[in-house]
C-alpha cells in the first residue's frame, strides 16, 4: 500500500497535462504520441515495489504518472486505488473494476475504466500498476498488450521485476504451499516446484535487485547468477531502498514490447549456466529468412505456443514458454522482431522501428536468434529438439 502517513512529503513535480493537446495543435501527433505507455511493477512480497513506486512519484521527471495498486487481490474489495501525481499534489482515485482479480477484470474493464479516466482528468504520460506480491506478471502483461488495430490509448512498455536479494534464494529453492499446490494445477507433472518467484523473473523486461545492503558481496554475486541464469535476457540492475536514479530506459520508457535489440540477444546466447533447473533460457539460431520461411516460422511458433506441440518431436513434453523476442534477417536485408508473452506473440517489421542504427545487423548470426525464457527448456535434449525441429520448419525446401 502507498503510505498514508508517509513523513516526507513529496517533491512538487510540475505536471505537463498540456503536452498531449500541445503536440496535437502544433499537427504533430500521430497515434503513436497519443498512446500511455503502462509498465507493470512486480516481486514477490516486501521486495520493494511500493518503495520504488514512492520514489517514482516524487522523483523529478516531469511526467504525470499514474499509479495503480493492485494490492486487494484476493480480498472481497472490488476497488483499486489510483494515485496520479499532477502538478503539485497526488491525487486519489479509486478505479473501479469487476471483480477482484486483475487478470480476470482488467481486459473488459480495466482498460476501459483507464481510458475513461483520462478522458476525464487528461491523459497521463505514464501508468505503472503494482502488482500483489503473489501476482503471475505472465497472466497481466497480455492484457495490455492490445492490437495497434483495436485502437487502444494505452500500450505495454514492459516488466519490471524487483528482486529482494537476501530472500529471493529462499523463495526459488522453496516453494511454499500454496505455490506448490498452484504448480500441480498448472502442468507441474513432478520436476523441480515452480514458485511465484520463478515466473516474475521468467516474465521480467528489467531486473532490479534491491536491498543490496541487506547482503554481502558474495551472496550479491550468487543472487545475480542464479536470476541471470532464469533469464538471462532481462536487464539487470542493482540497488537499495529501490533508488534508480535515472528512470528513463530502467522502469520508464522500456519498449520492451516494440524492440528487440540484438545485443540483448547475444548476451543472452552466451553460455550462461543452469543453475536453476526450473526455468531457464535457450537460443535458436535461424538462417536468413524468405517471405515464404517466415511463414513457416509462423506456423511452427503457432504450434509451438498455441498447441505447446514441438513440430517433429512429439518426445519433448512438459515444456511451458513464458517470453520469446527474436531478430531475423530476411533475405532482403529487411529486420523482422518477433515477440512473444505466454502463447501471445507478433511478427513486426524491423525497420519502421527506430531502433538499434547503432548495433551491428543480426548481432554475431547471419541469419537470426530466438532467445526463449520457459520452464523445463534450459536440459540440452530439450534443447537440441527446439532447434531441430525450427531447422526442419524453416529449411525444408519446397
Ligand atoms: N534494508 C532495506 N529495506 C528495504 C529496501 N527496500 C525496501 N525496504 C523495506 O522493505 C519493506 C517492504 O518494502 P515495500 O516497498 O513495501 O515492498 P512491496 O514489494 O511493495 O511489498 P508488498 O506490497 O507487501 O508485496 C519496507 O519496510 C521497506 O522500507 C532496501 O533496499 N533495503
Ligand atoms: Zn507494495
Amino acid at each position: 500500500m502507498m503510505d498514508e502517513d508517509d513523513d516526507a512529503p513529496p517533491i512538487l513535480v510540475k505536471g505537463d497535462a498540456t503536452t498531449t493537446e500541445g503536440a496535437l495543435a502544433t499537427g504533430m501527433a500521430d497515434m503513436d504520441i497519443l498512446k500511455v505507455p503502462i509498465t507493470i511493477i512486480t516481486g514477490y512480497l516486501g521486495a520493494g515495489k511500493t518503495t520504488l513506486l514512492n520514489y517514482i512519484l516524487t522523483a523529478r521527471h516531469g511526467k504525470k504518472i499514474a499509479v495503480i495498486l493492485n494490492e486487494f487481490g484476493n480480498s472481497a474489495d472490488i476497488e483499486k486505488s489510483l494515485t496520479i501525481n499532477q502538478g503539485d499534489q497526488q491525487v486519489e482515485e479509486w478505479l473501479e473494476l469487476a471483480n477482484g482479480c486483475i487478470c480476470c477484470s482488467v481486459k473488459d474493464s480495466g482498460v476501459n475504466a483507464i481510458e475513461l479516466l483520462m478522458d476525464r482528468r487528461g491523459a497521463f504520460d505514464y501508468i505503472l500498476l503494482e502488482t500483489t506480491g503473489l501476482a503471475d506478471p505472465g497472466n497481466i502483461a497480455p492484457l495490455f498488450w492490445v492490437d495497434e488495430g483495436l485502437g487502444s490509448t494505452i500500450y505495454l512498455d514492459g516488466i519490471v521485476t524487483l528482486v529482494d536479494a537476501k530472500n529471493v534464494l529462499r523463495c526459488l529453492d522453496q516453494p511454499t504451499s500454496e505455490e506448490a499446490a498452484h504448480d500441480e494445477n498448472h502442468g507441474g507433472h513432478g520436476g523441480p516446484l515452480l514458485s511465484t518467484a520463478h515466473l516474475q523473473i521468467s516474465h521480467a523486461d528489467v531486473l532490479v535487485i534491491n536491498k543490496t545492503d541487506l547482503v554481502t558481496e558474495a551472496e550479491l554475486e550468487a543472487v545475480q547468477q542464479r536470476i541471470s541464469s532464469i533469464n538471462a535476457l532481462a536487464q539487470m540492475r542493482l540497488t537499495d531502498h529501490s533508488k534508480i536514479p535515472h528512470l528513463e530506459g530502467v522502469v520508464l520508457d522500456l519498449h520492451a514490447y516494440d524492440r528487440v535489440d540484438a545485443a540483448s540477444l547475444d548476451f543472452a546466447s552466451k553460455g550462461h549456466s543452469h543453475l536453476d533447473s526450473t526455468i531457464g533460457t535457450i537460443t535458436l539460431t535461424l538462417p536468413t529468412v524468405t517471405d515464404k520461411r517466415l511463414q513457416r516460422l509462423d506456423a511452427w511458433l503457432r504450434s509451438v505456443l498455441w498447441s505447446s506441440v514441438l513440430p517433429g518431436h512429439d518426445v519433448v513434453t512438459n515444456w511451458e514458454i513464458h517470453r520469446l523476442k527474436g531478430r531475423l534477417t530476411m533475405s532482403d536485408g529487411q529486420i523482422k522482431l518477433l515477440q512473444g508473452v505466454r502463447e501471445v506473440f507478433e511478427l513486426i517489421d524491423g525497420s519502421d522501428v527506430s531502433t538499434n542504427t547503432t548495433q551491428p545487423a543480426g548481432g554475431t548470426t547471419p541469419g537470426g536468434k530466438i532467445v526463449i525464457i520457459g520452464r523445463n527448456l534450459s536440459g540440452d535434449t530439450t534443447r537440441g529438439a527446439f532447434q531441430r525441429s525450427l531447422n526442419t520448419a524453416v529449411n525444408e525446401e519446397i
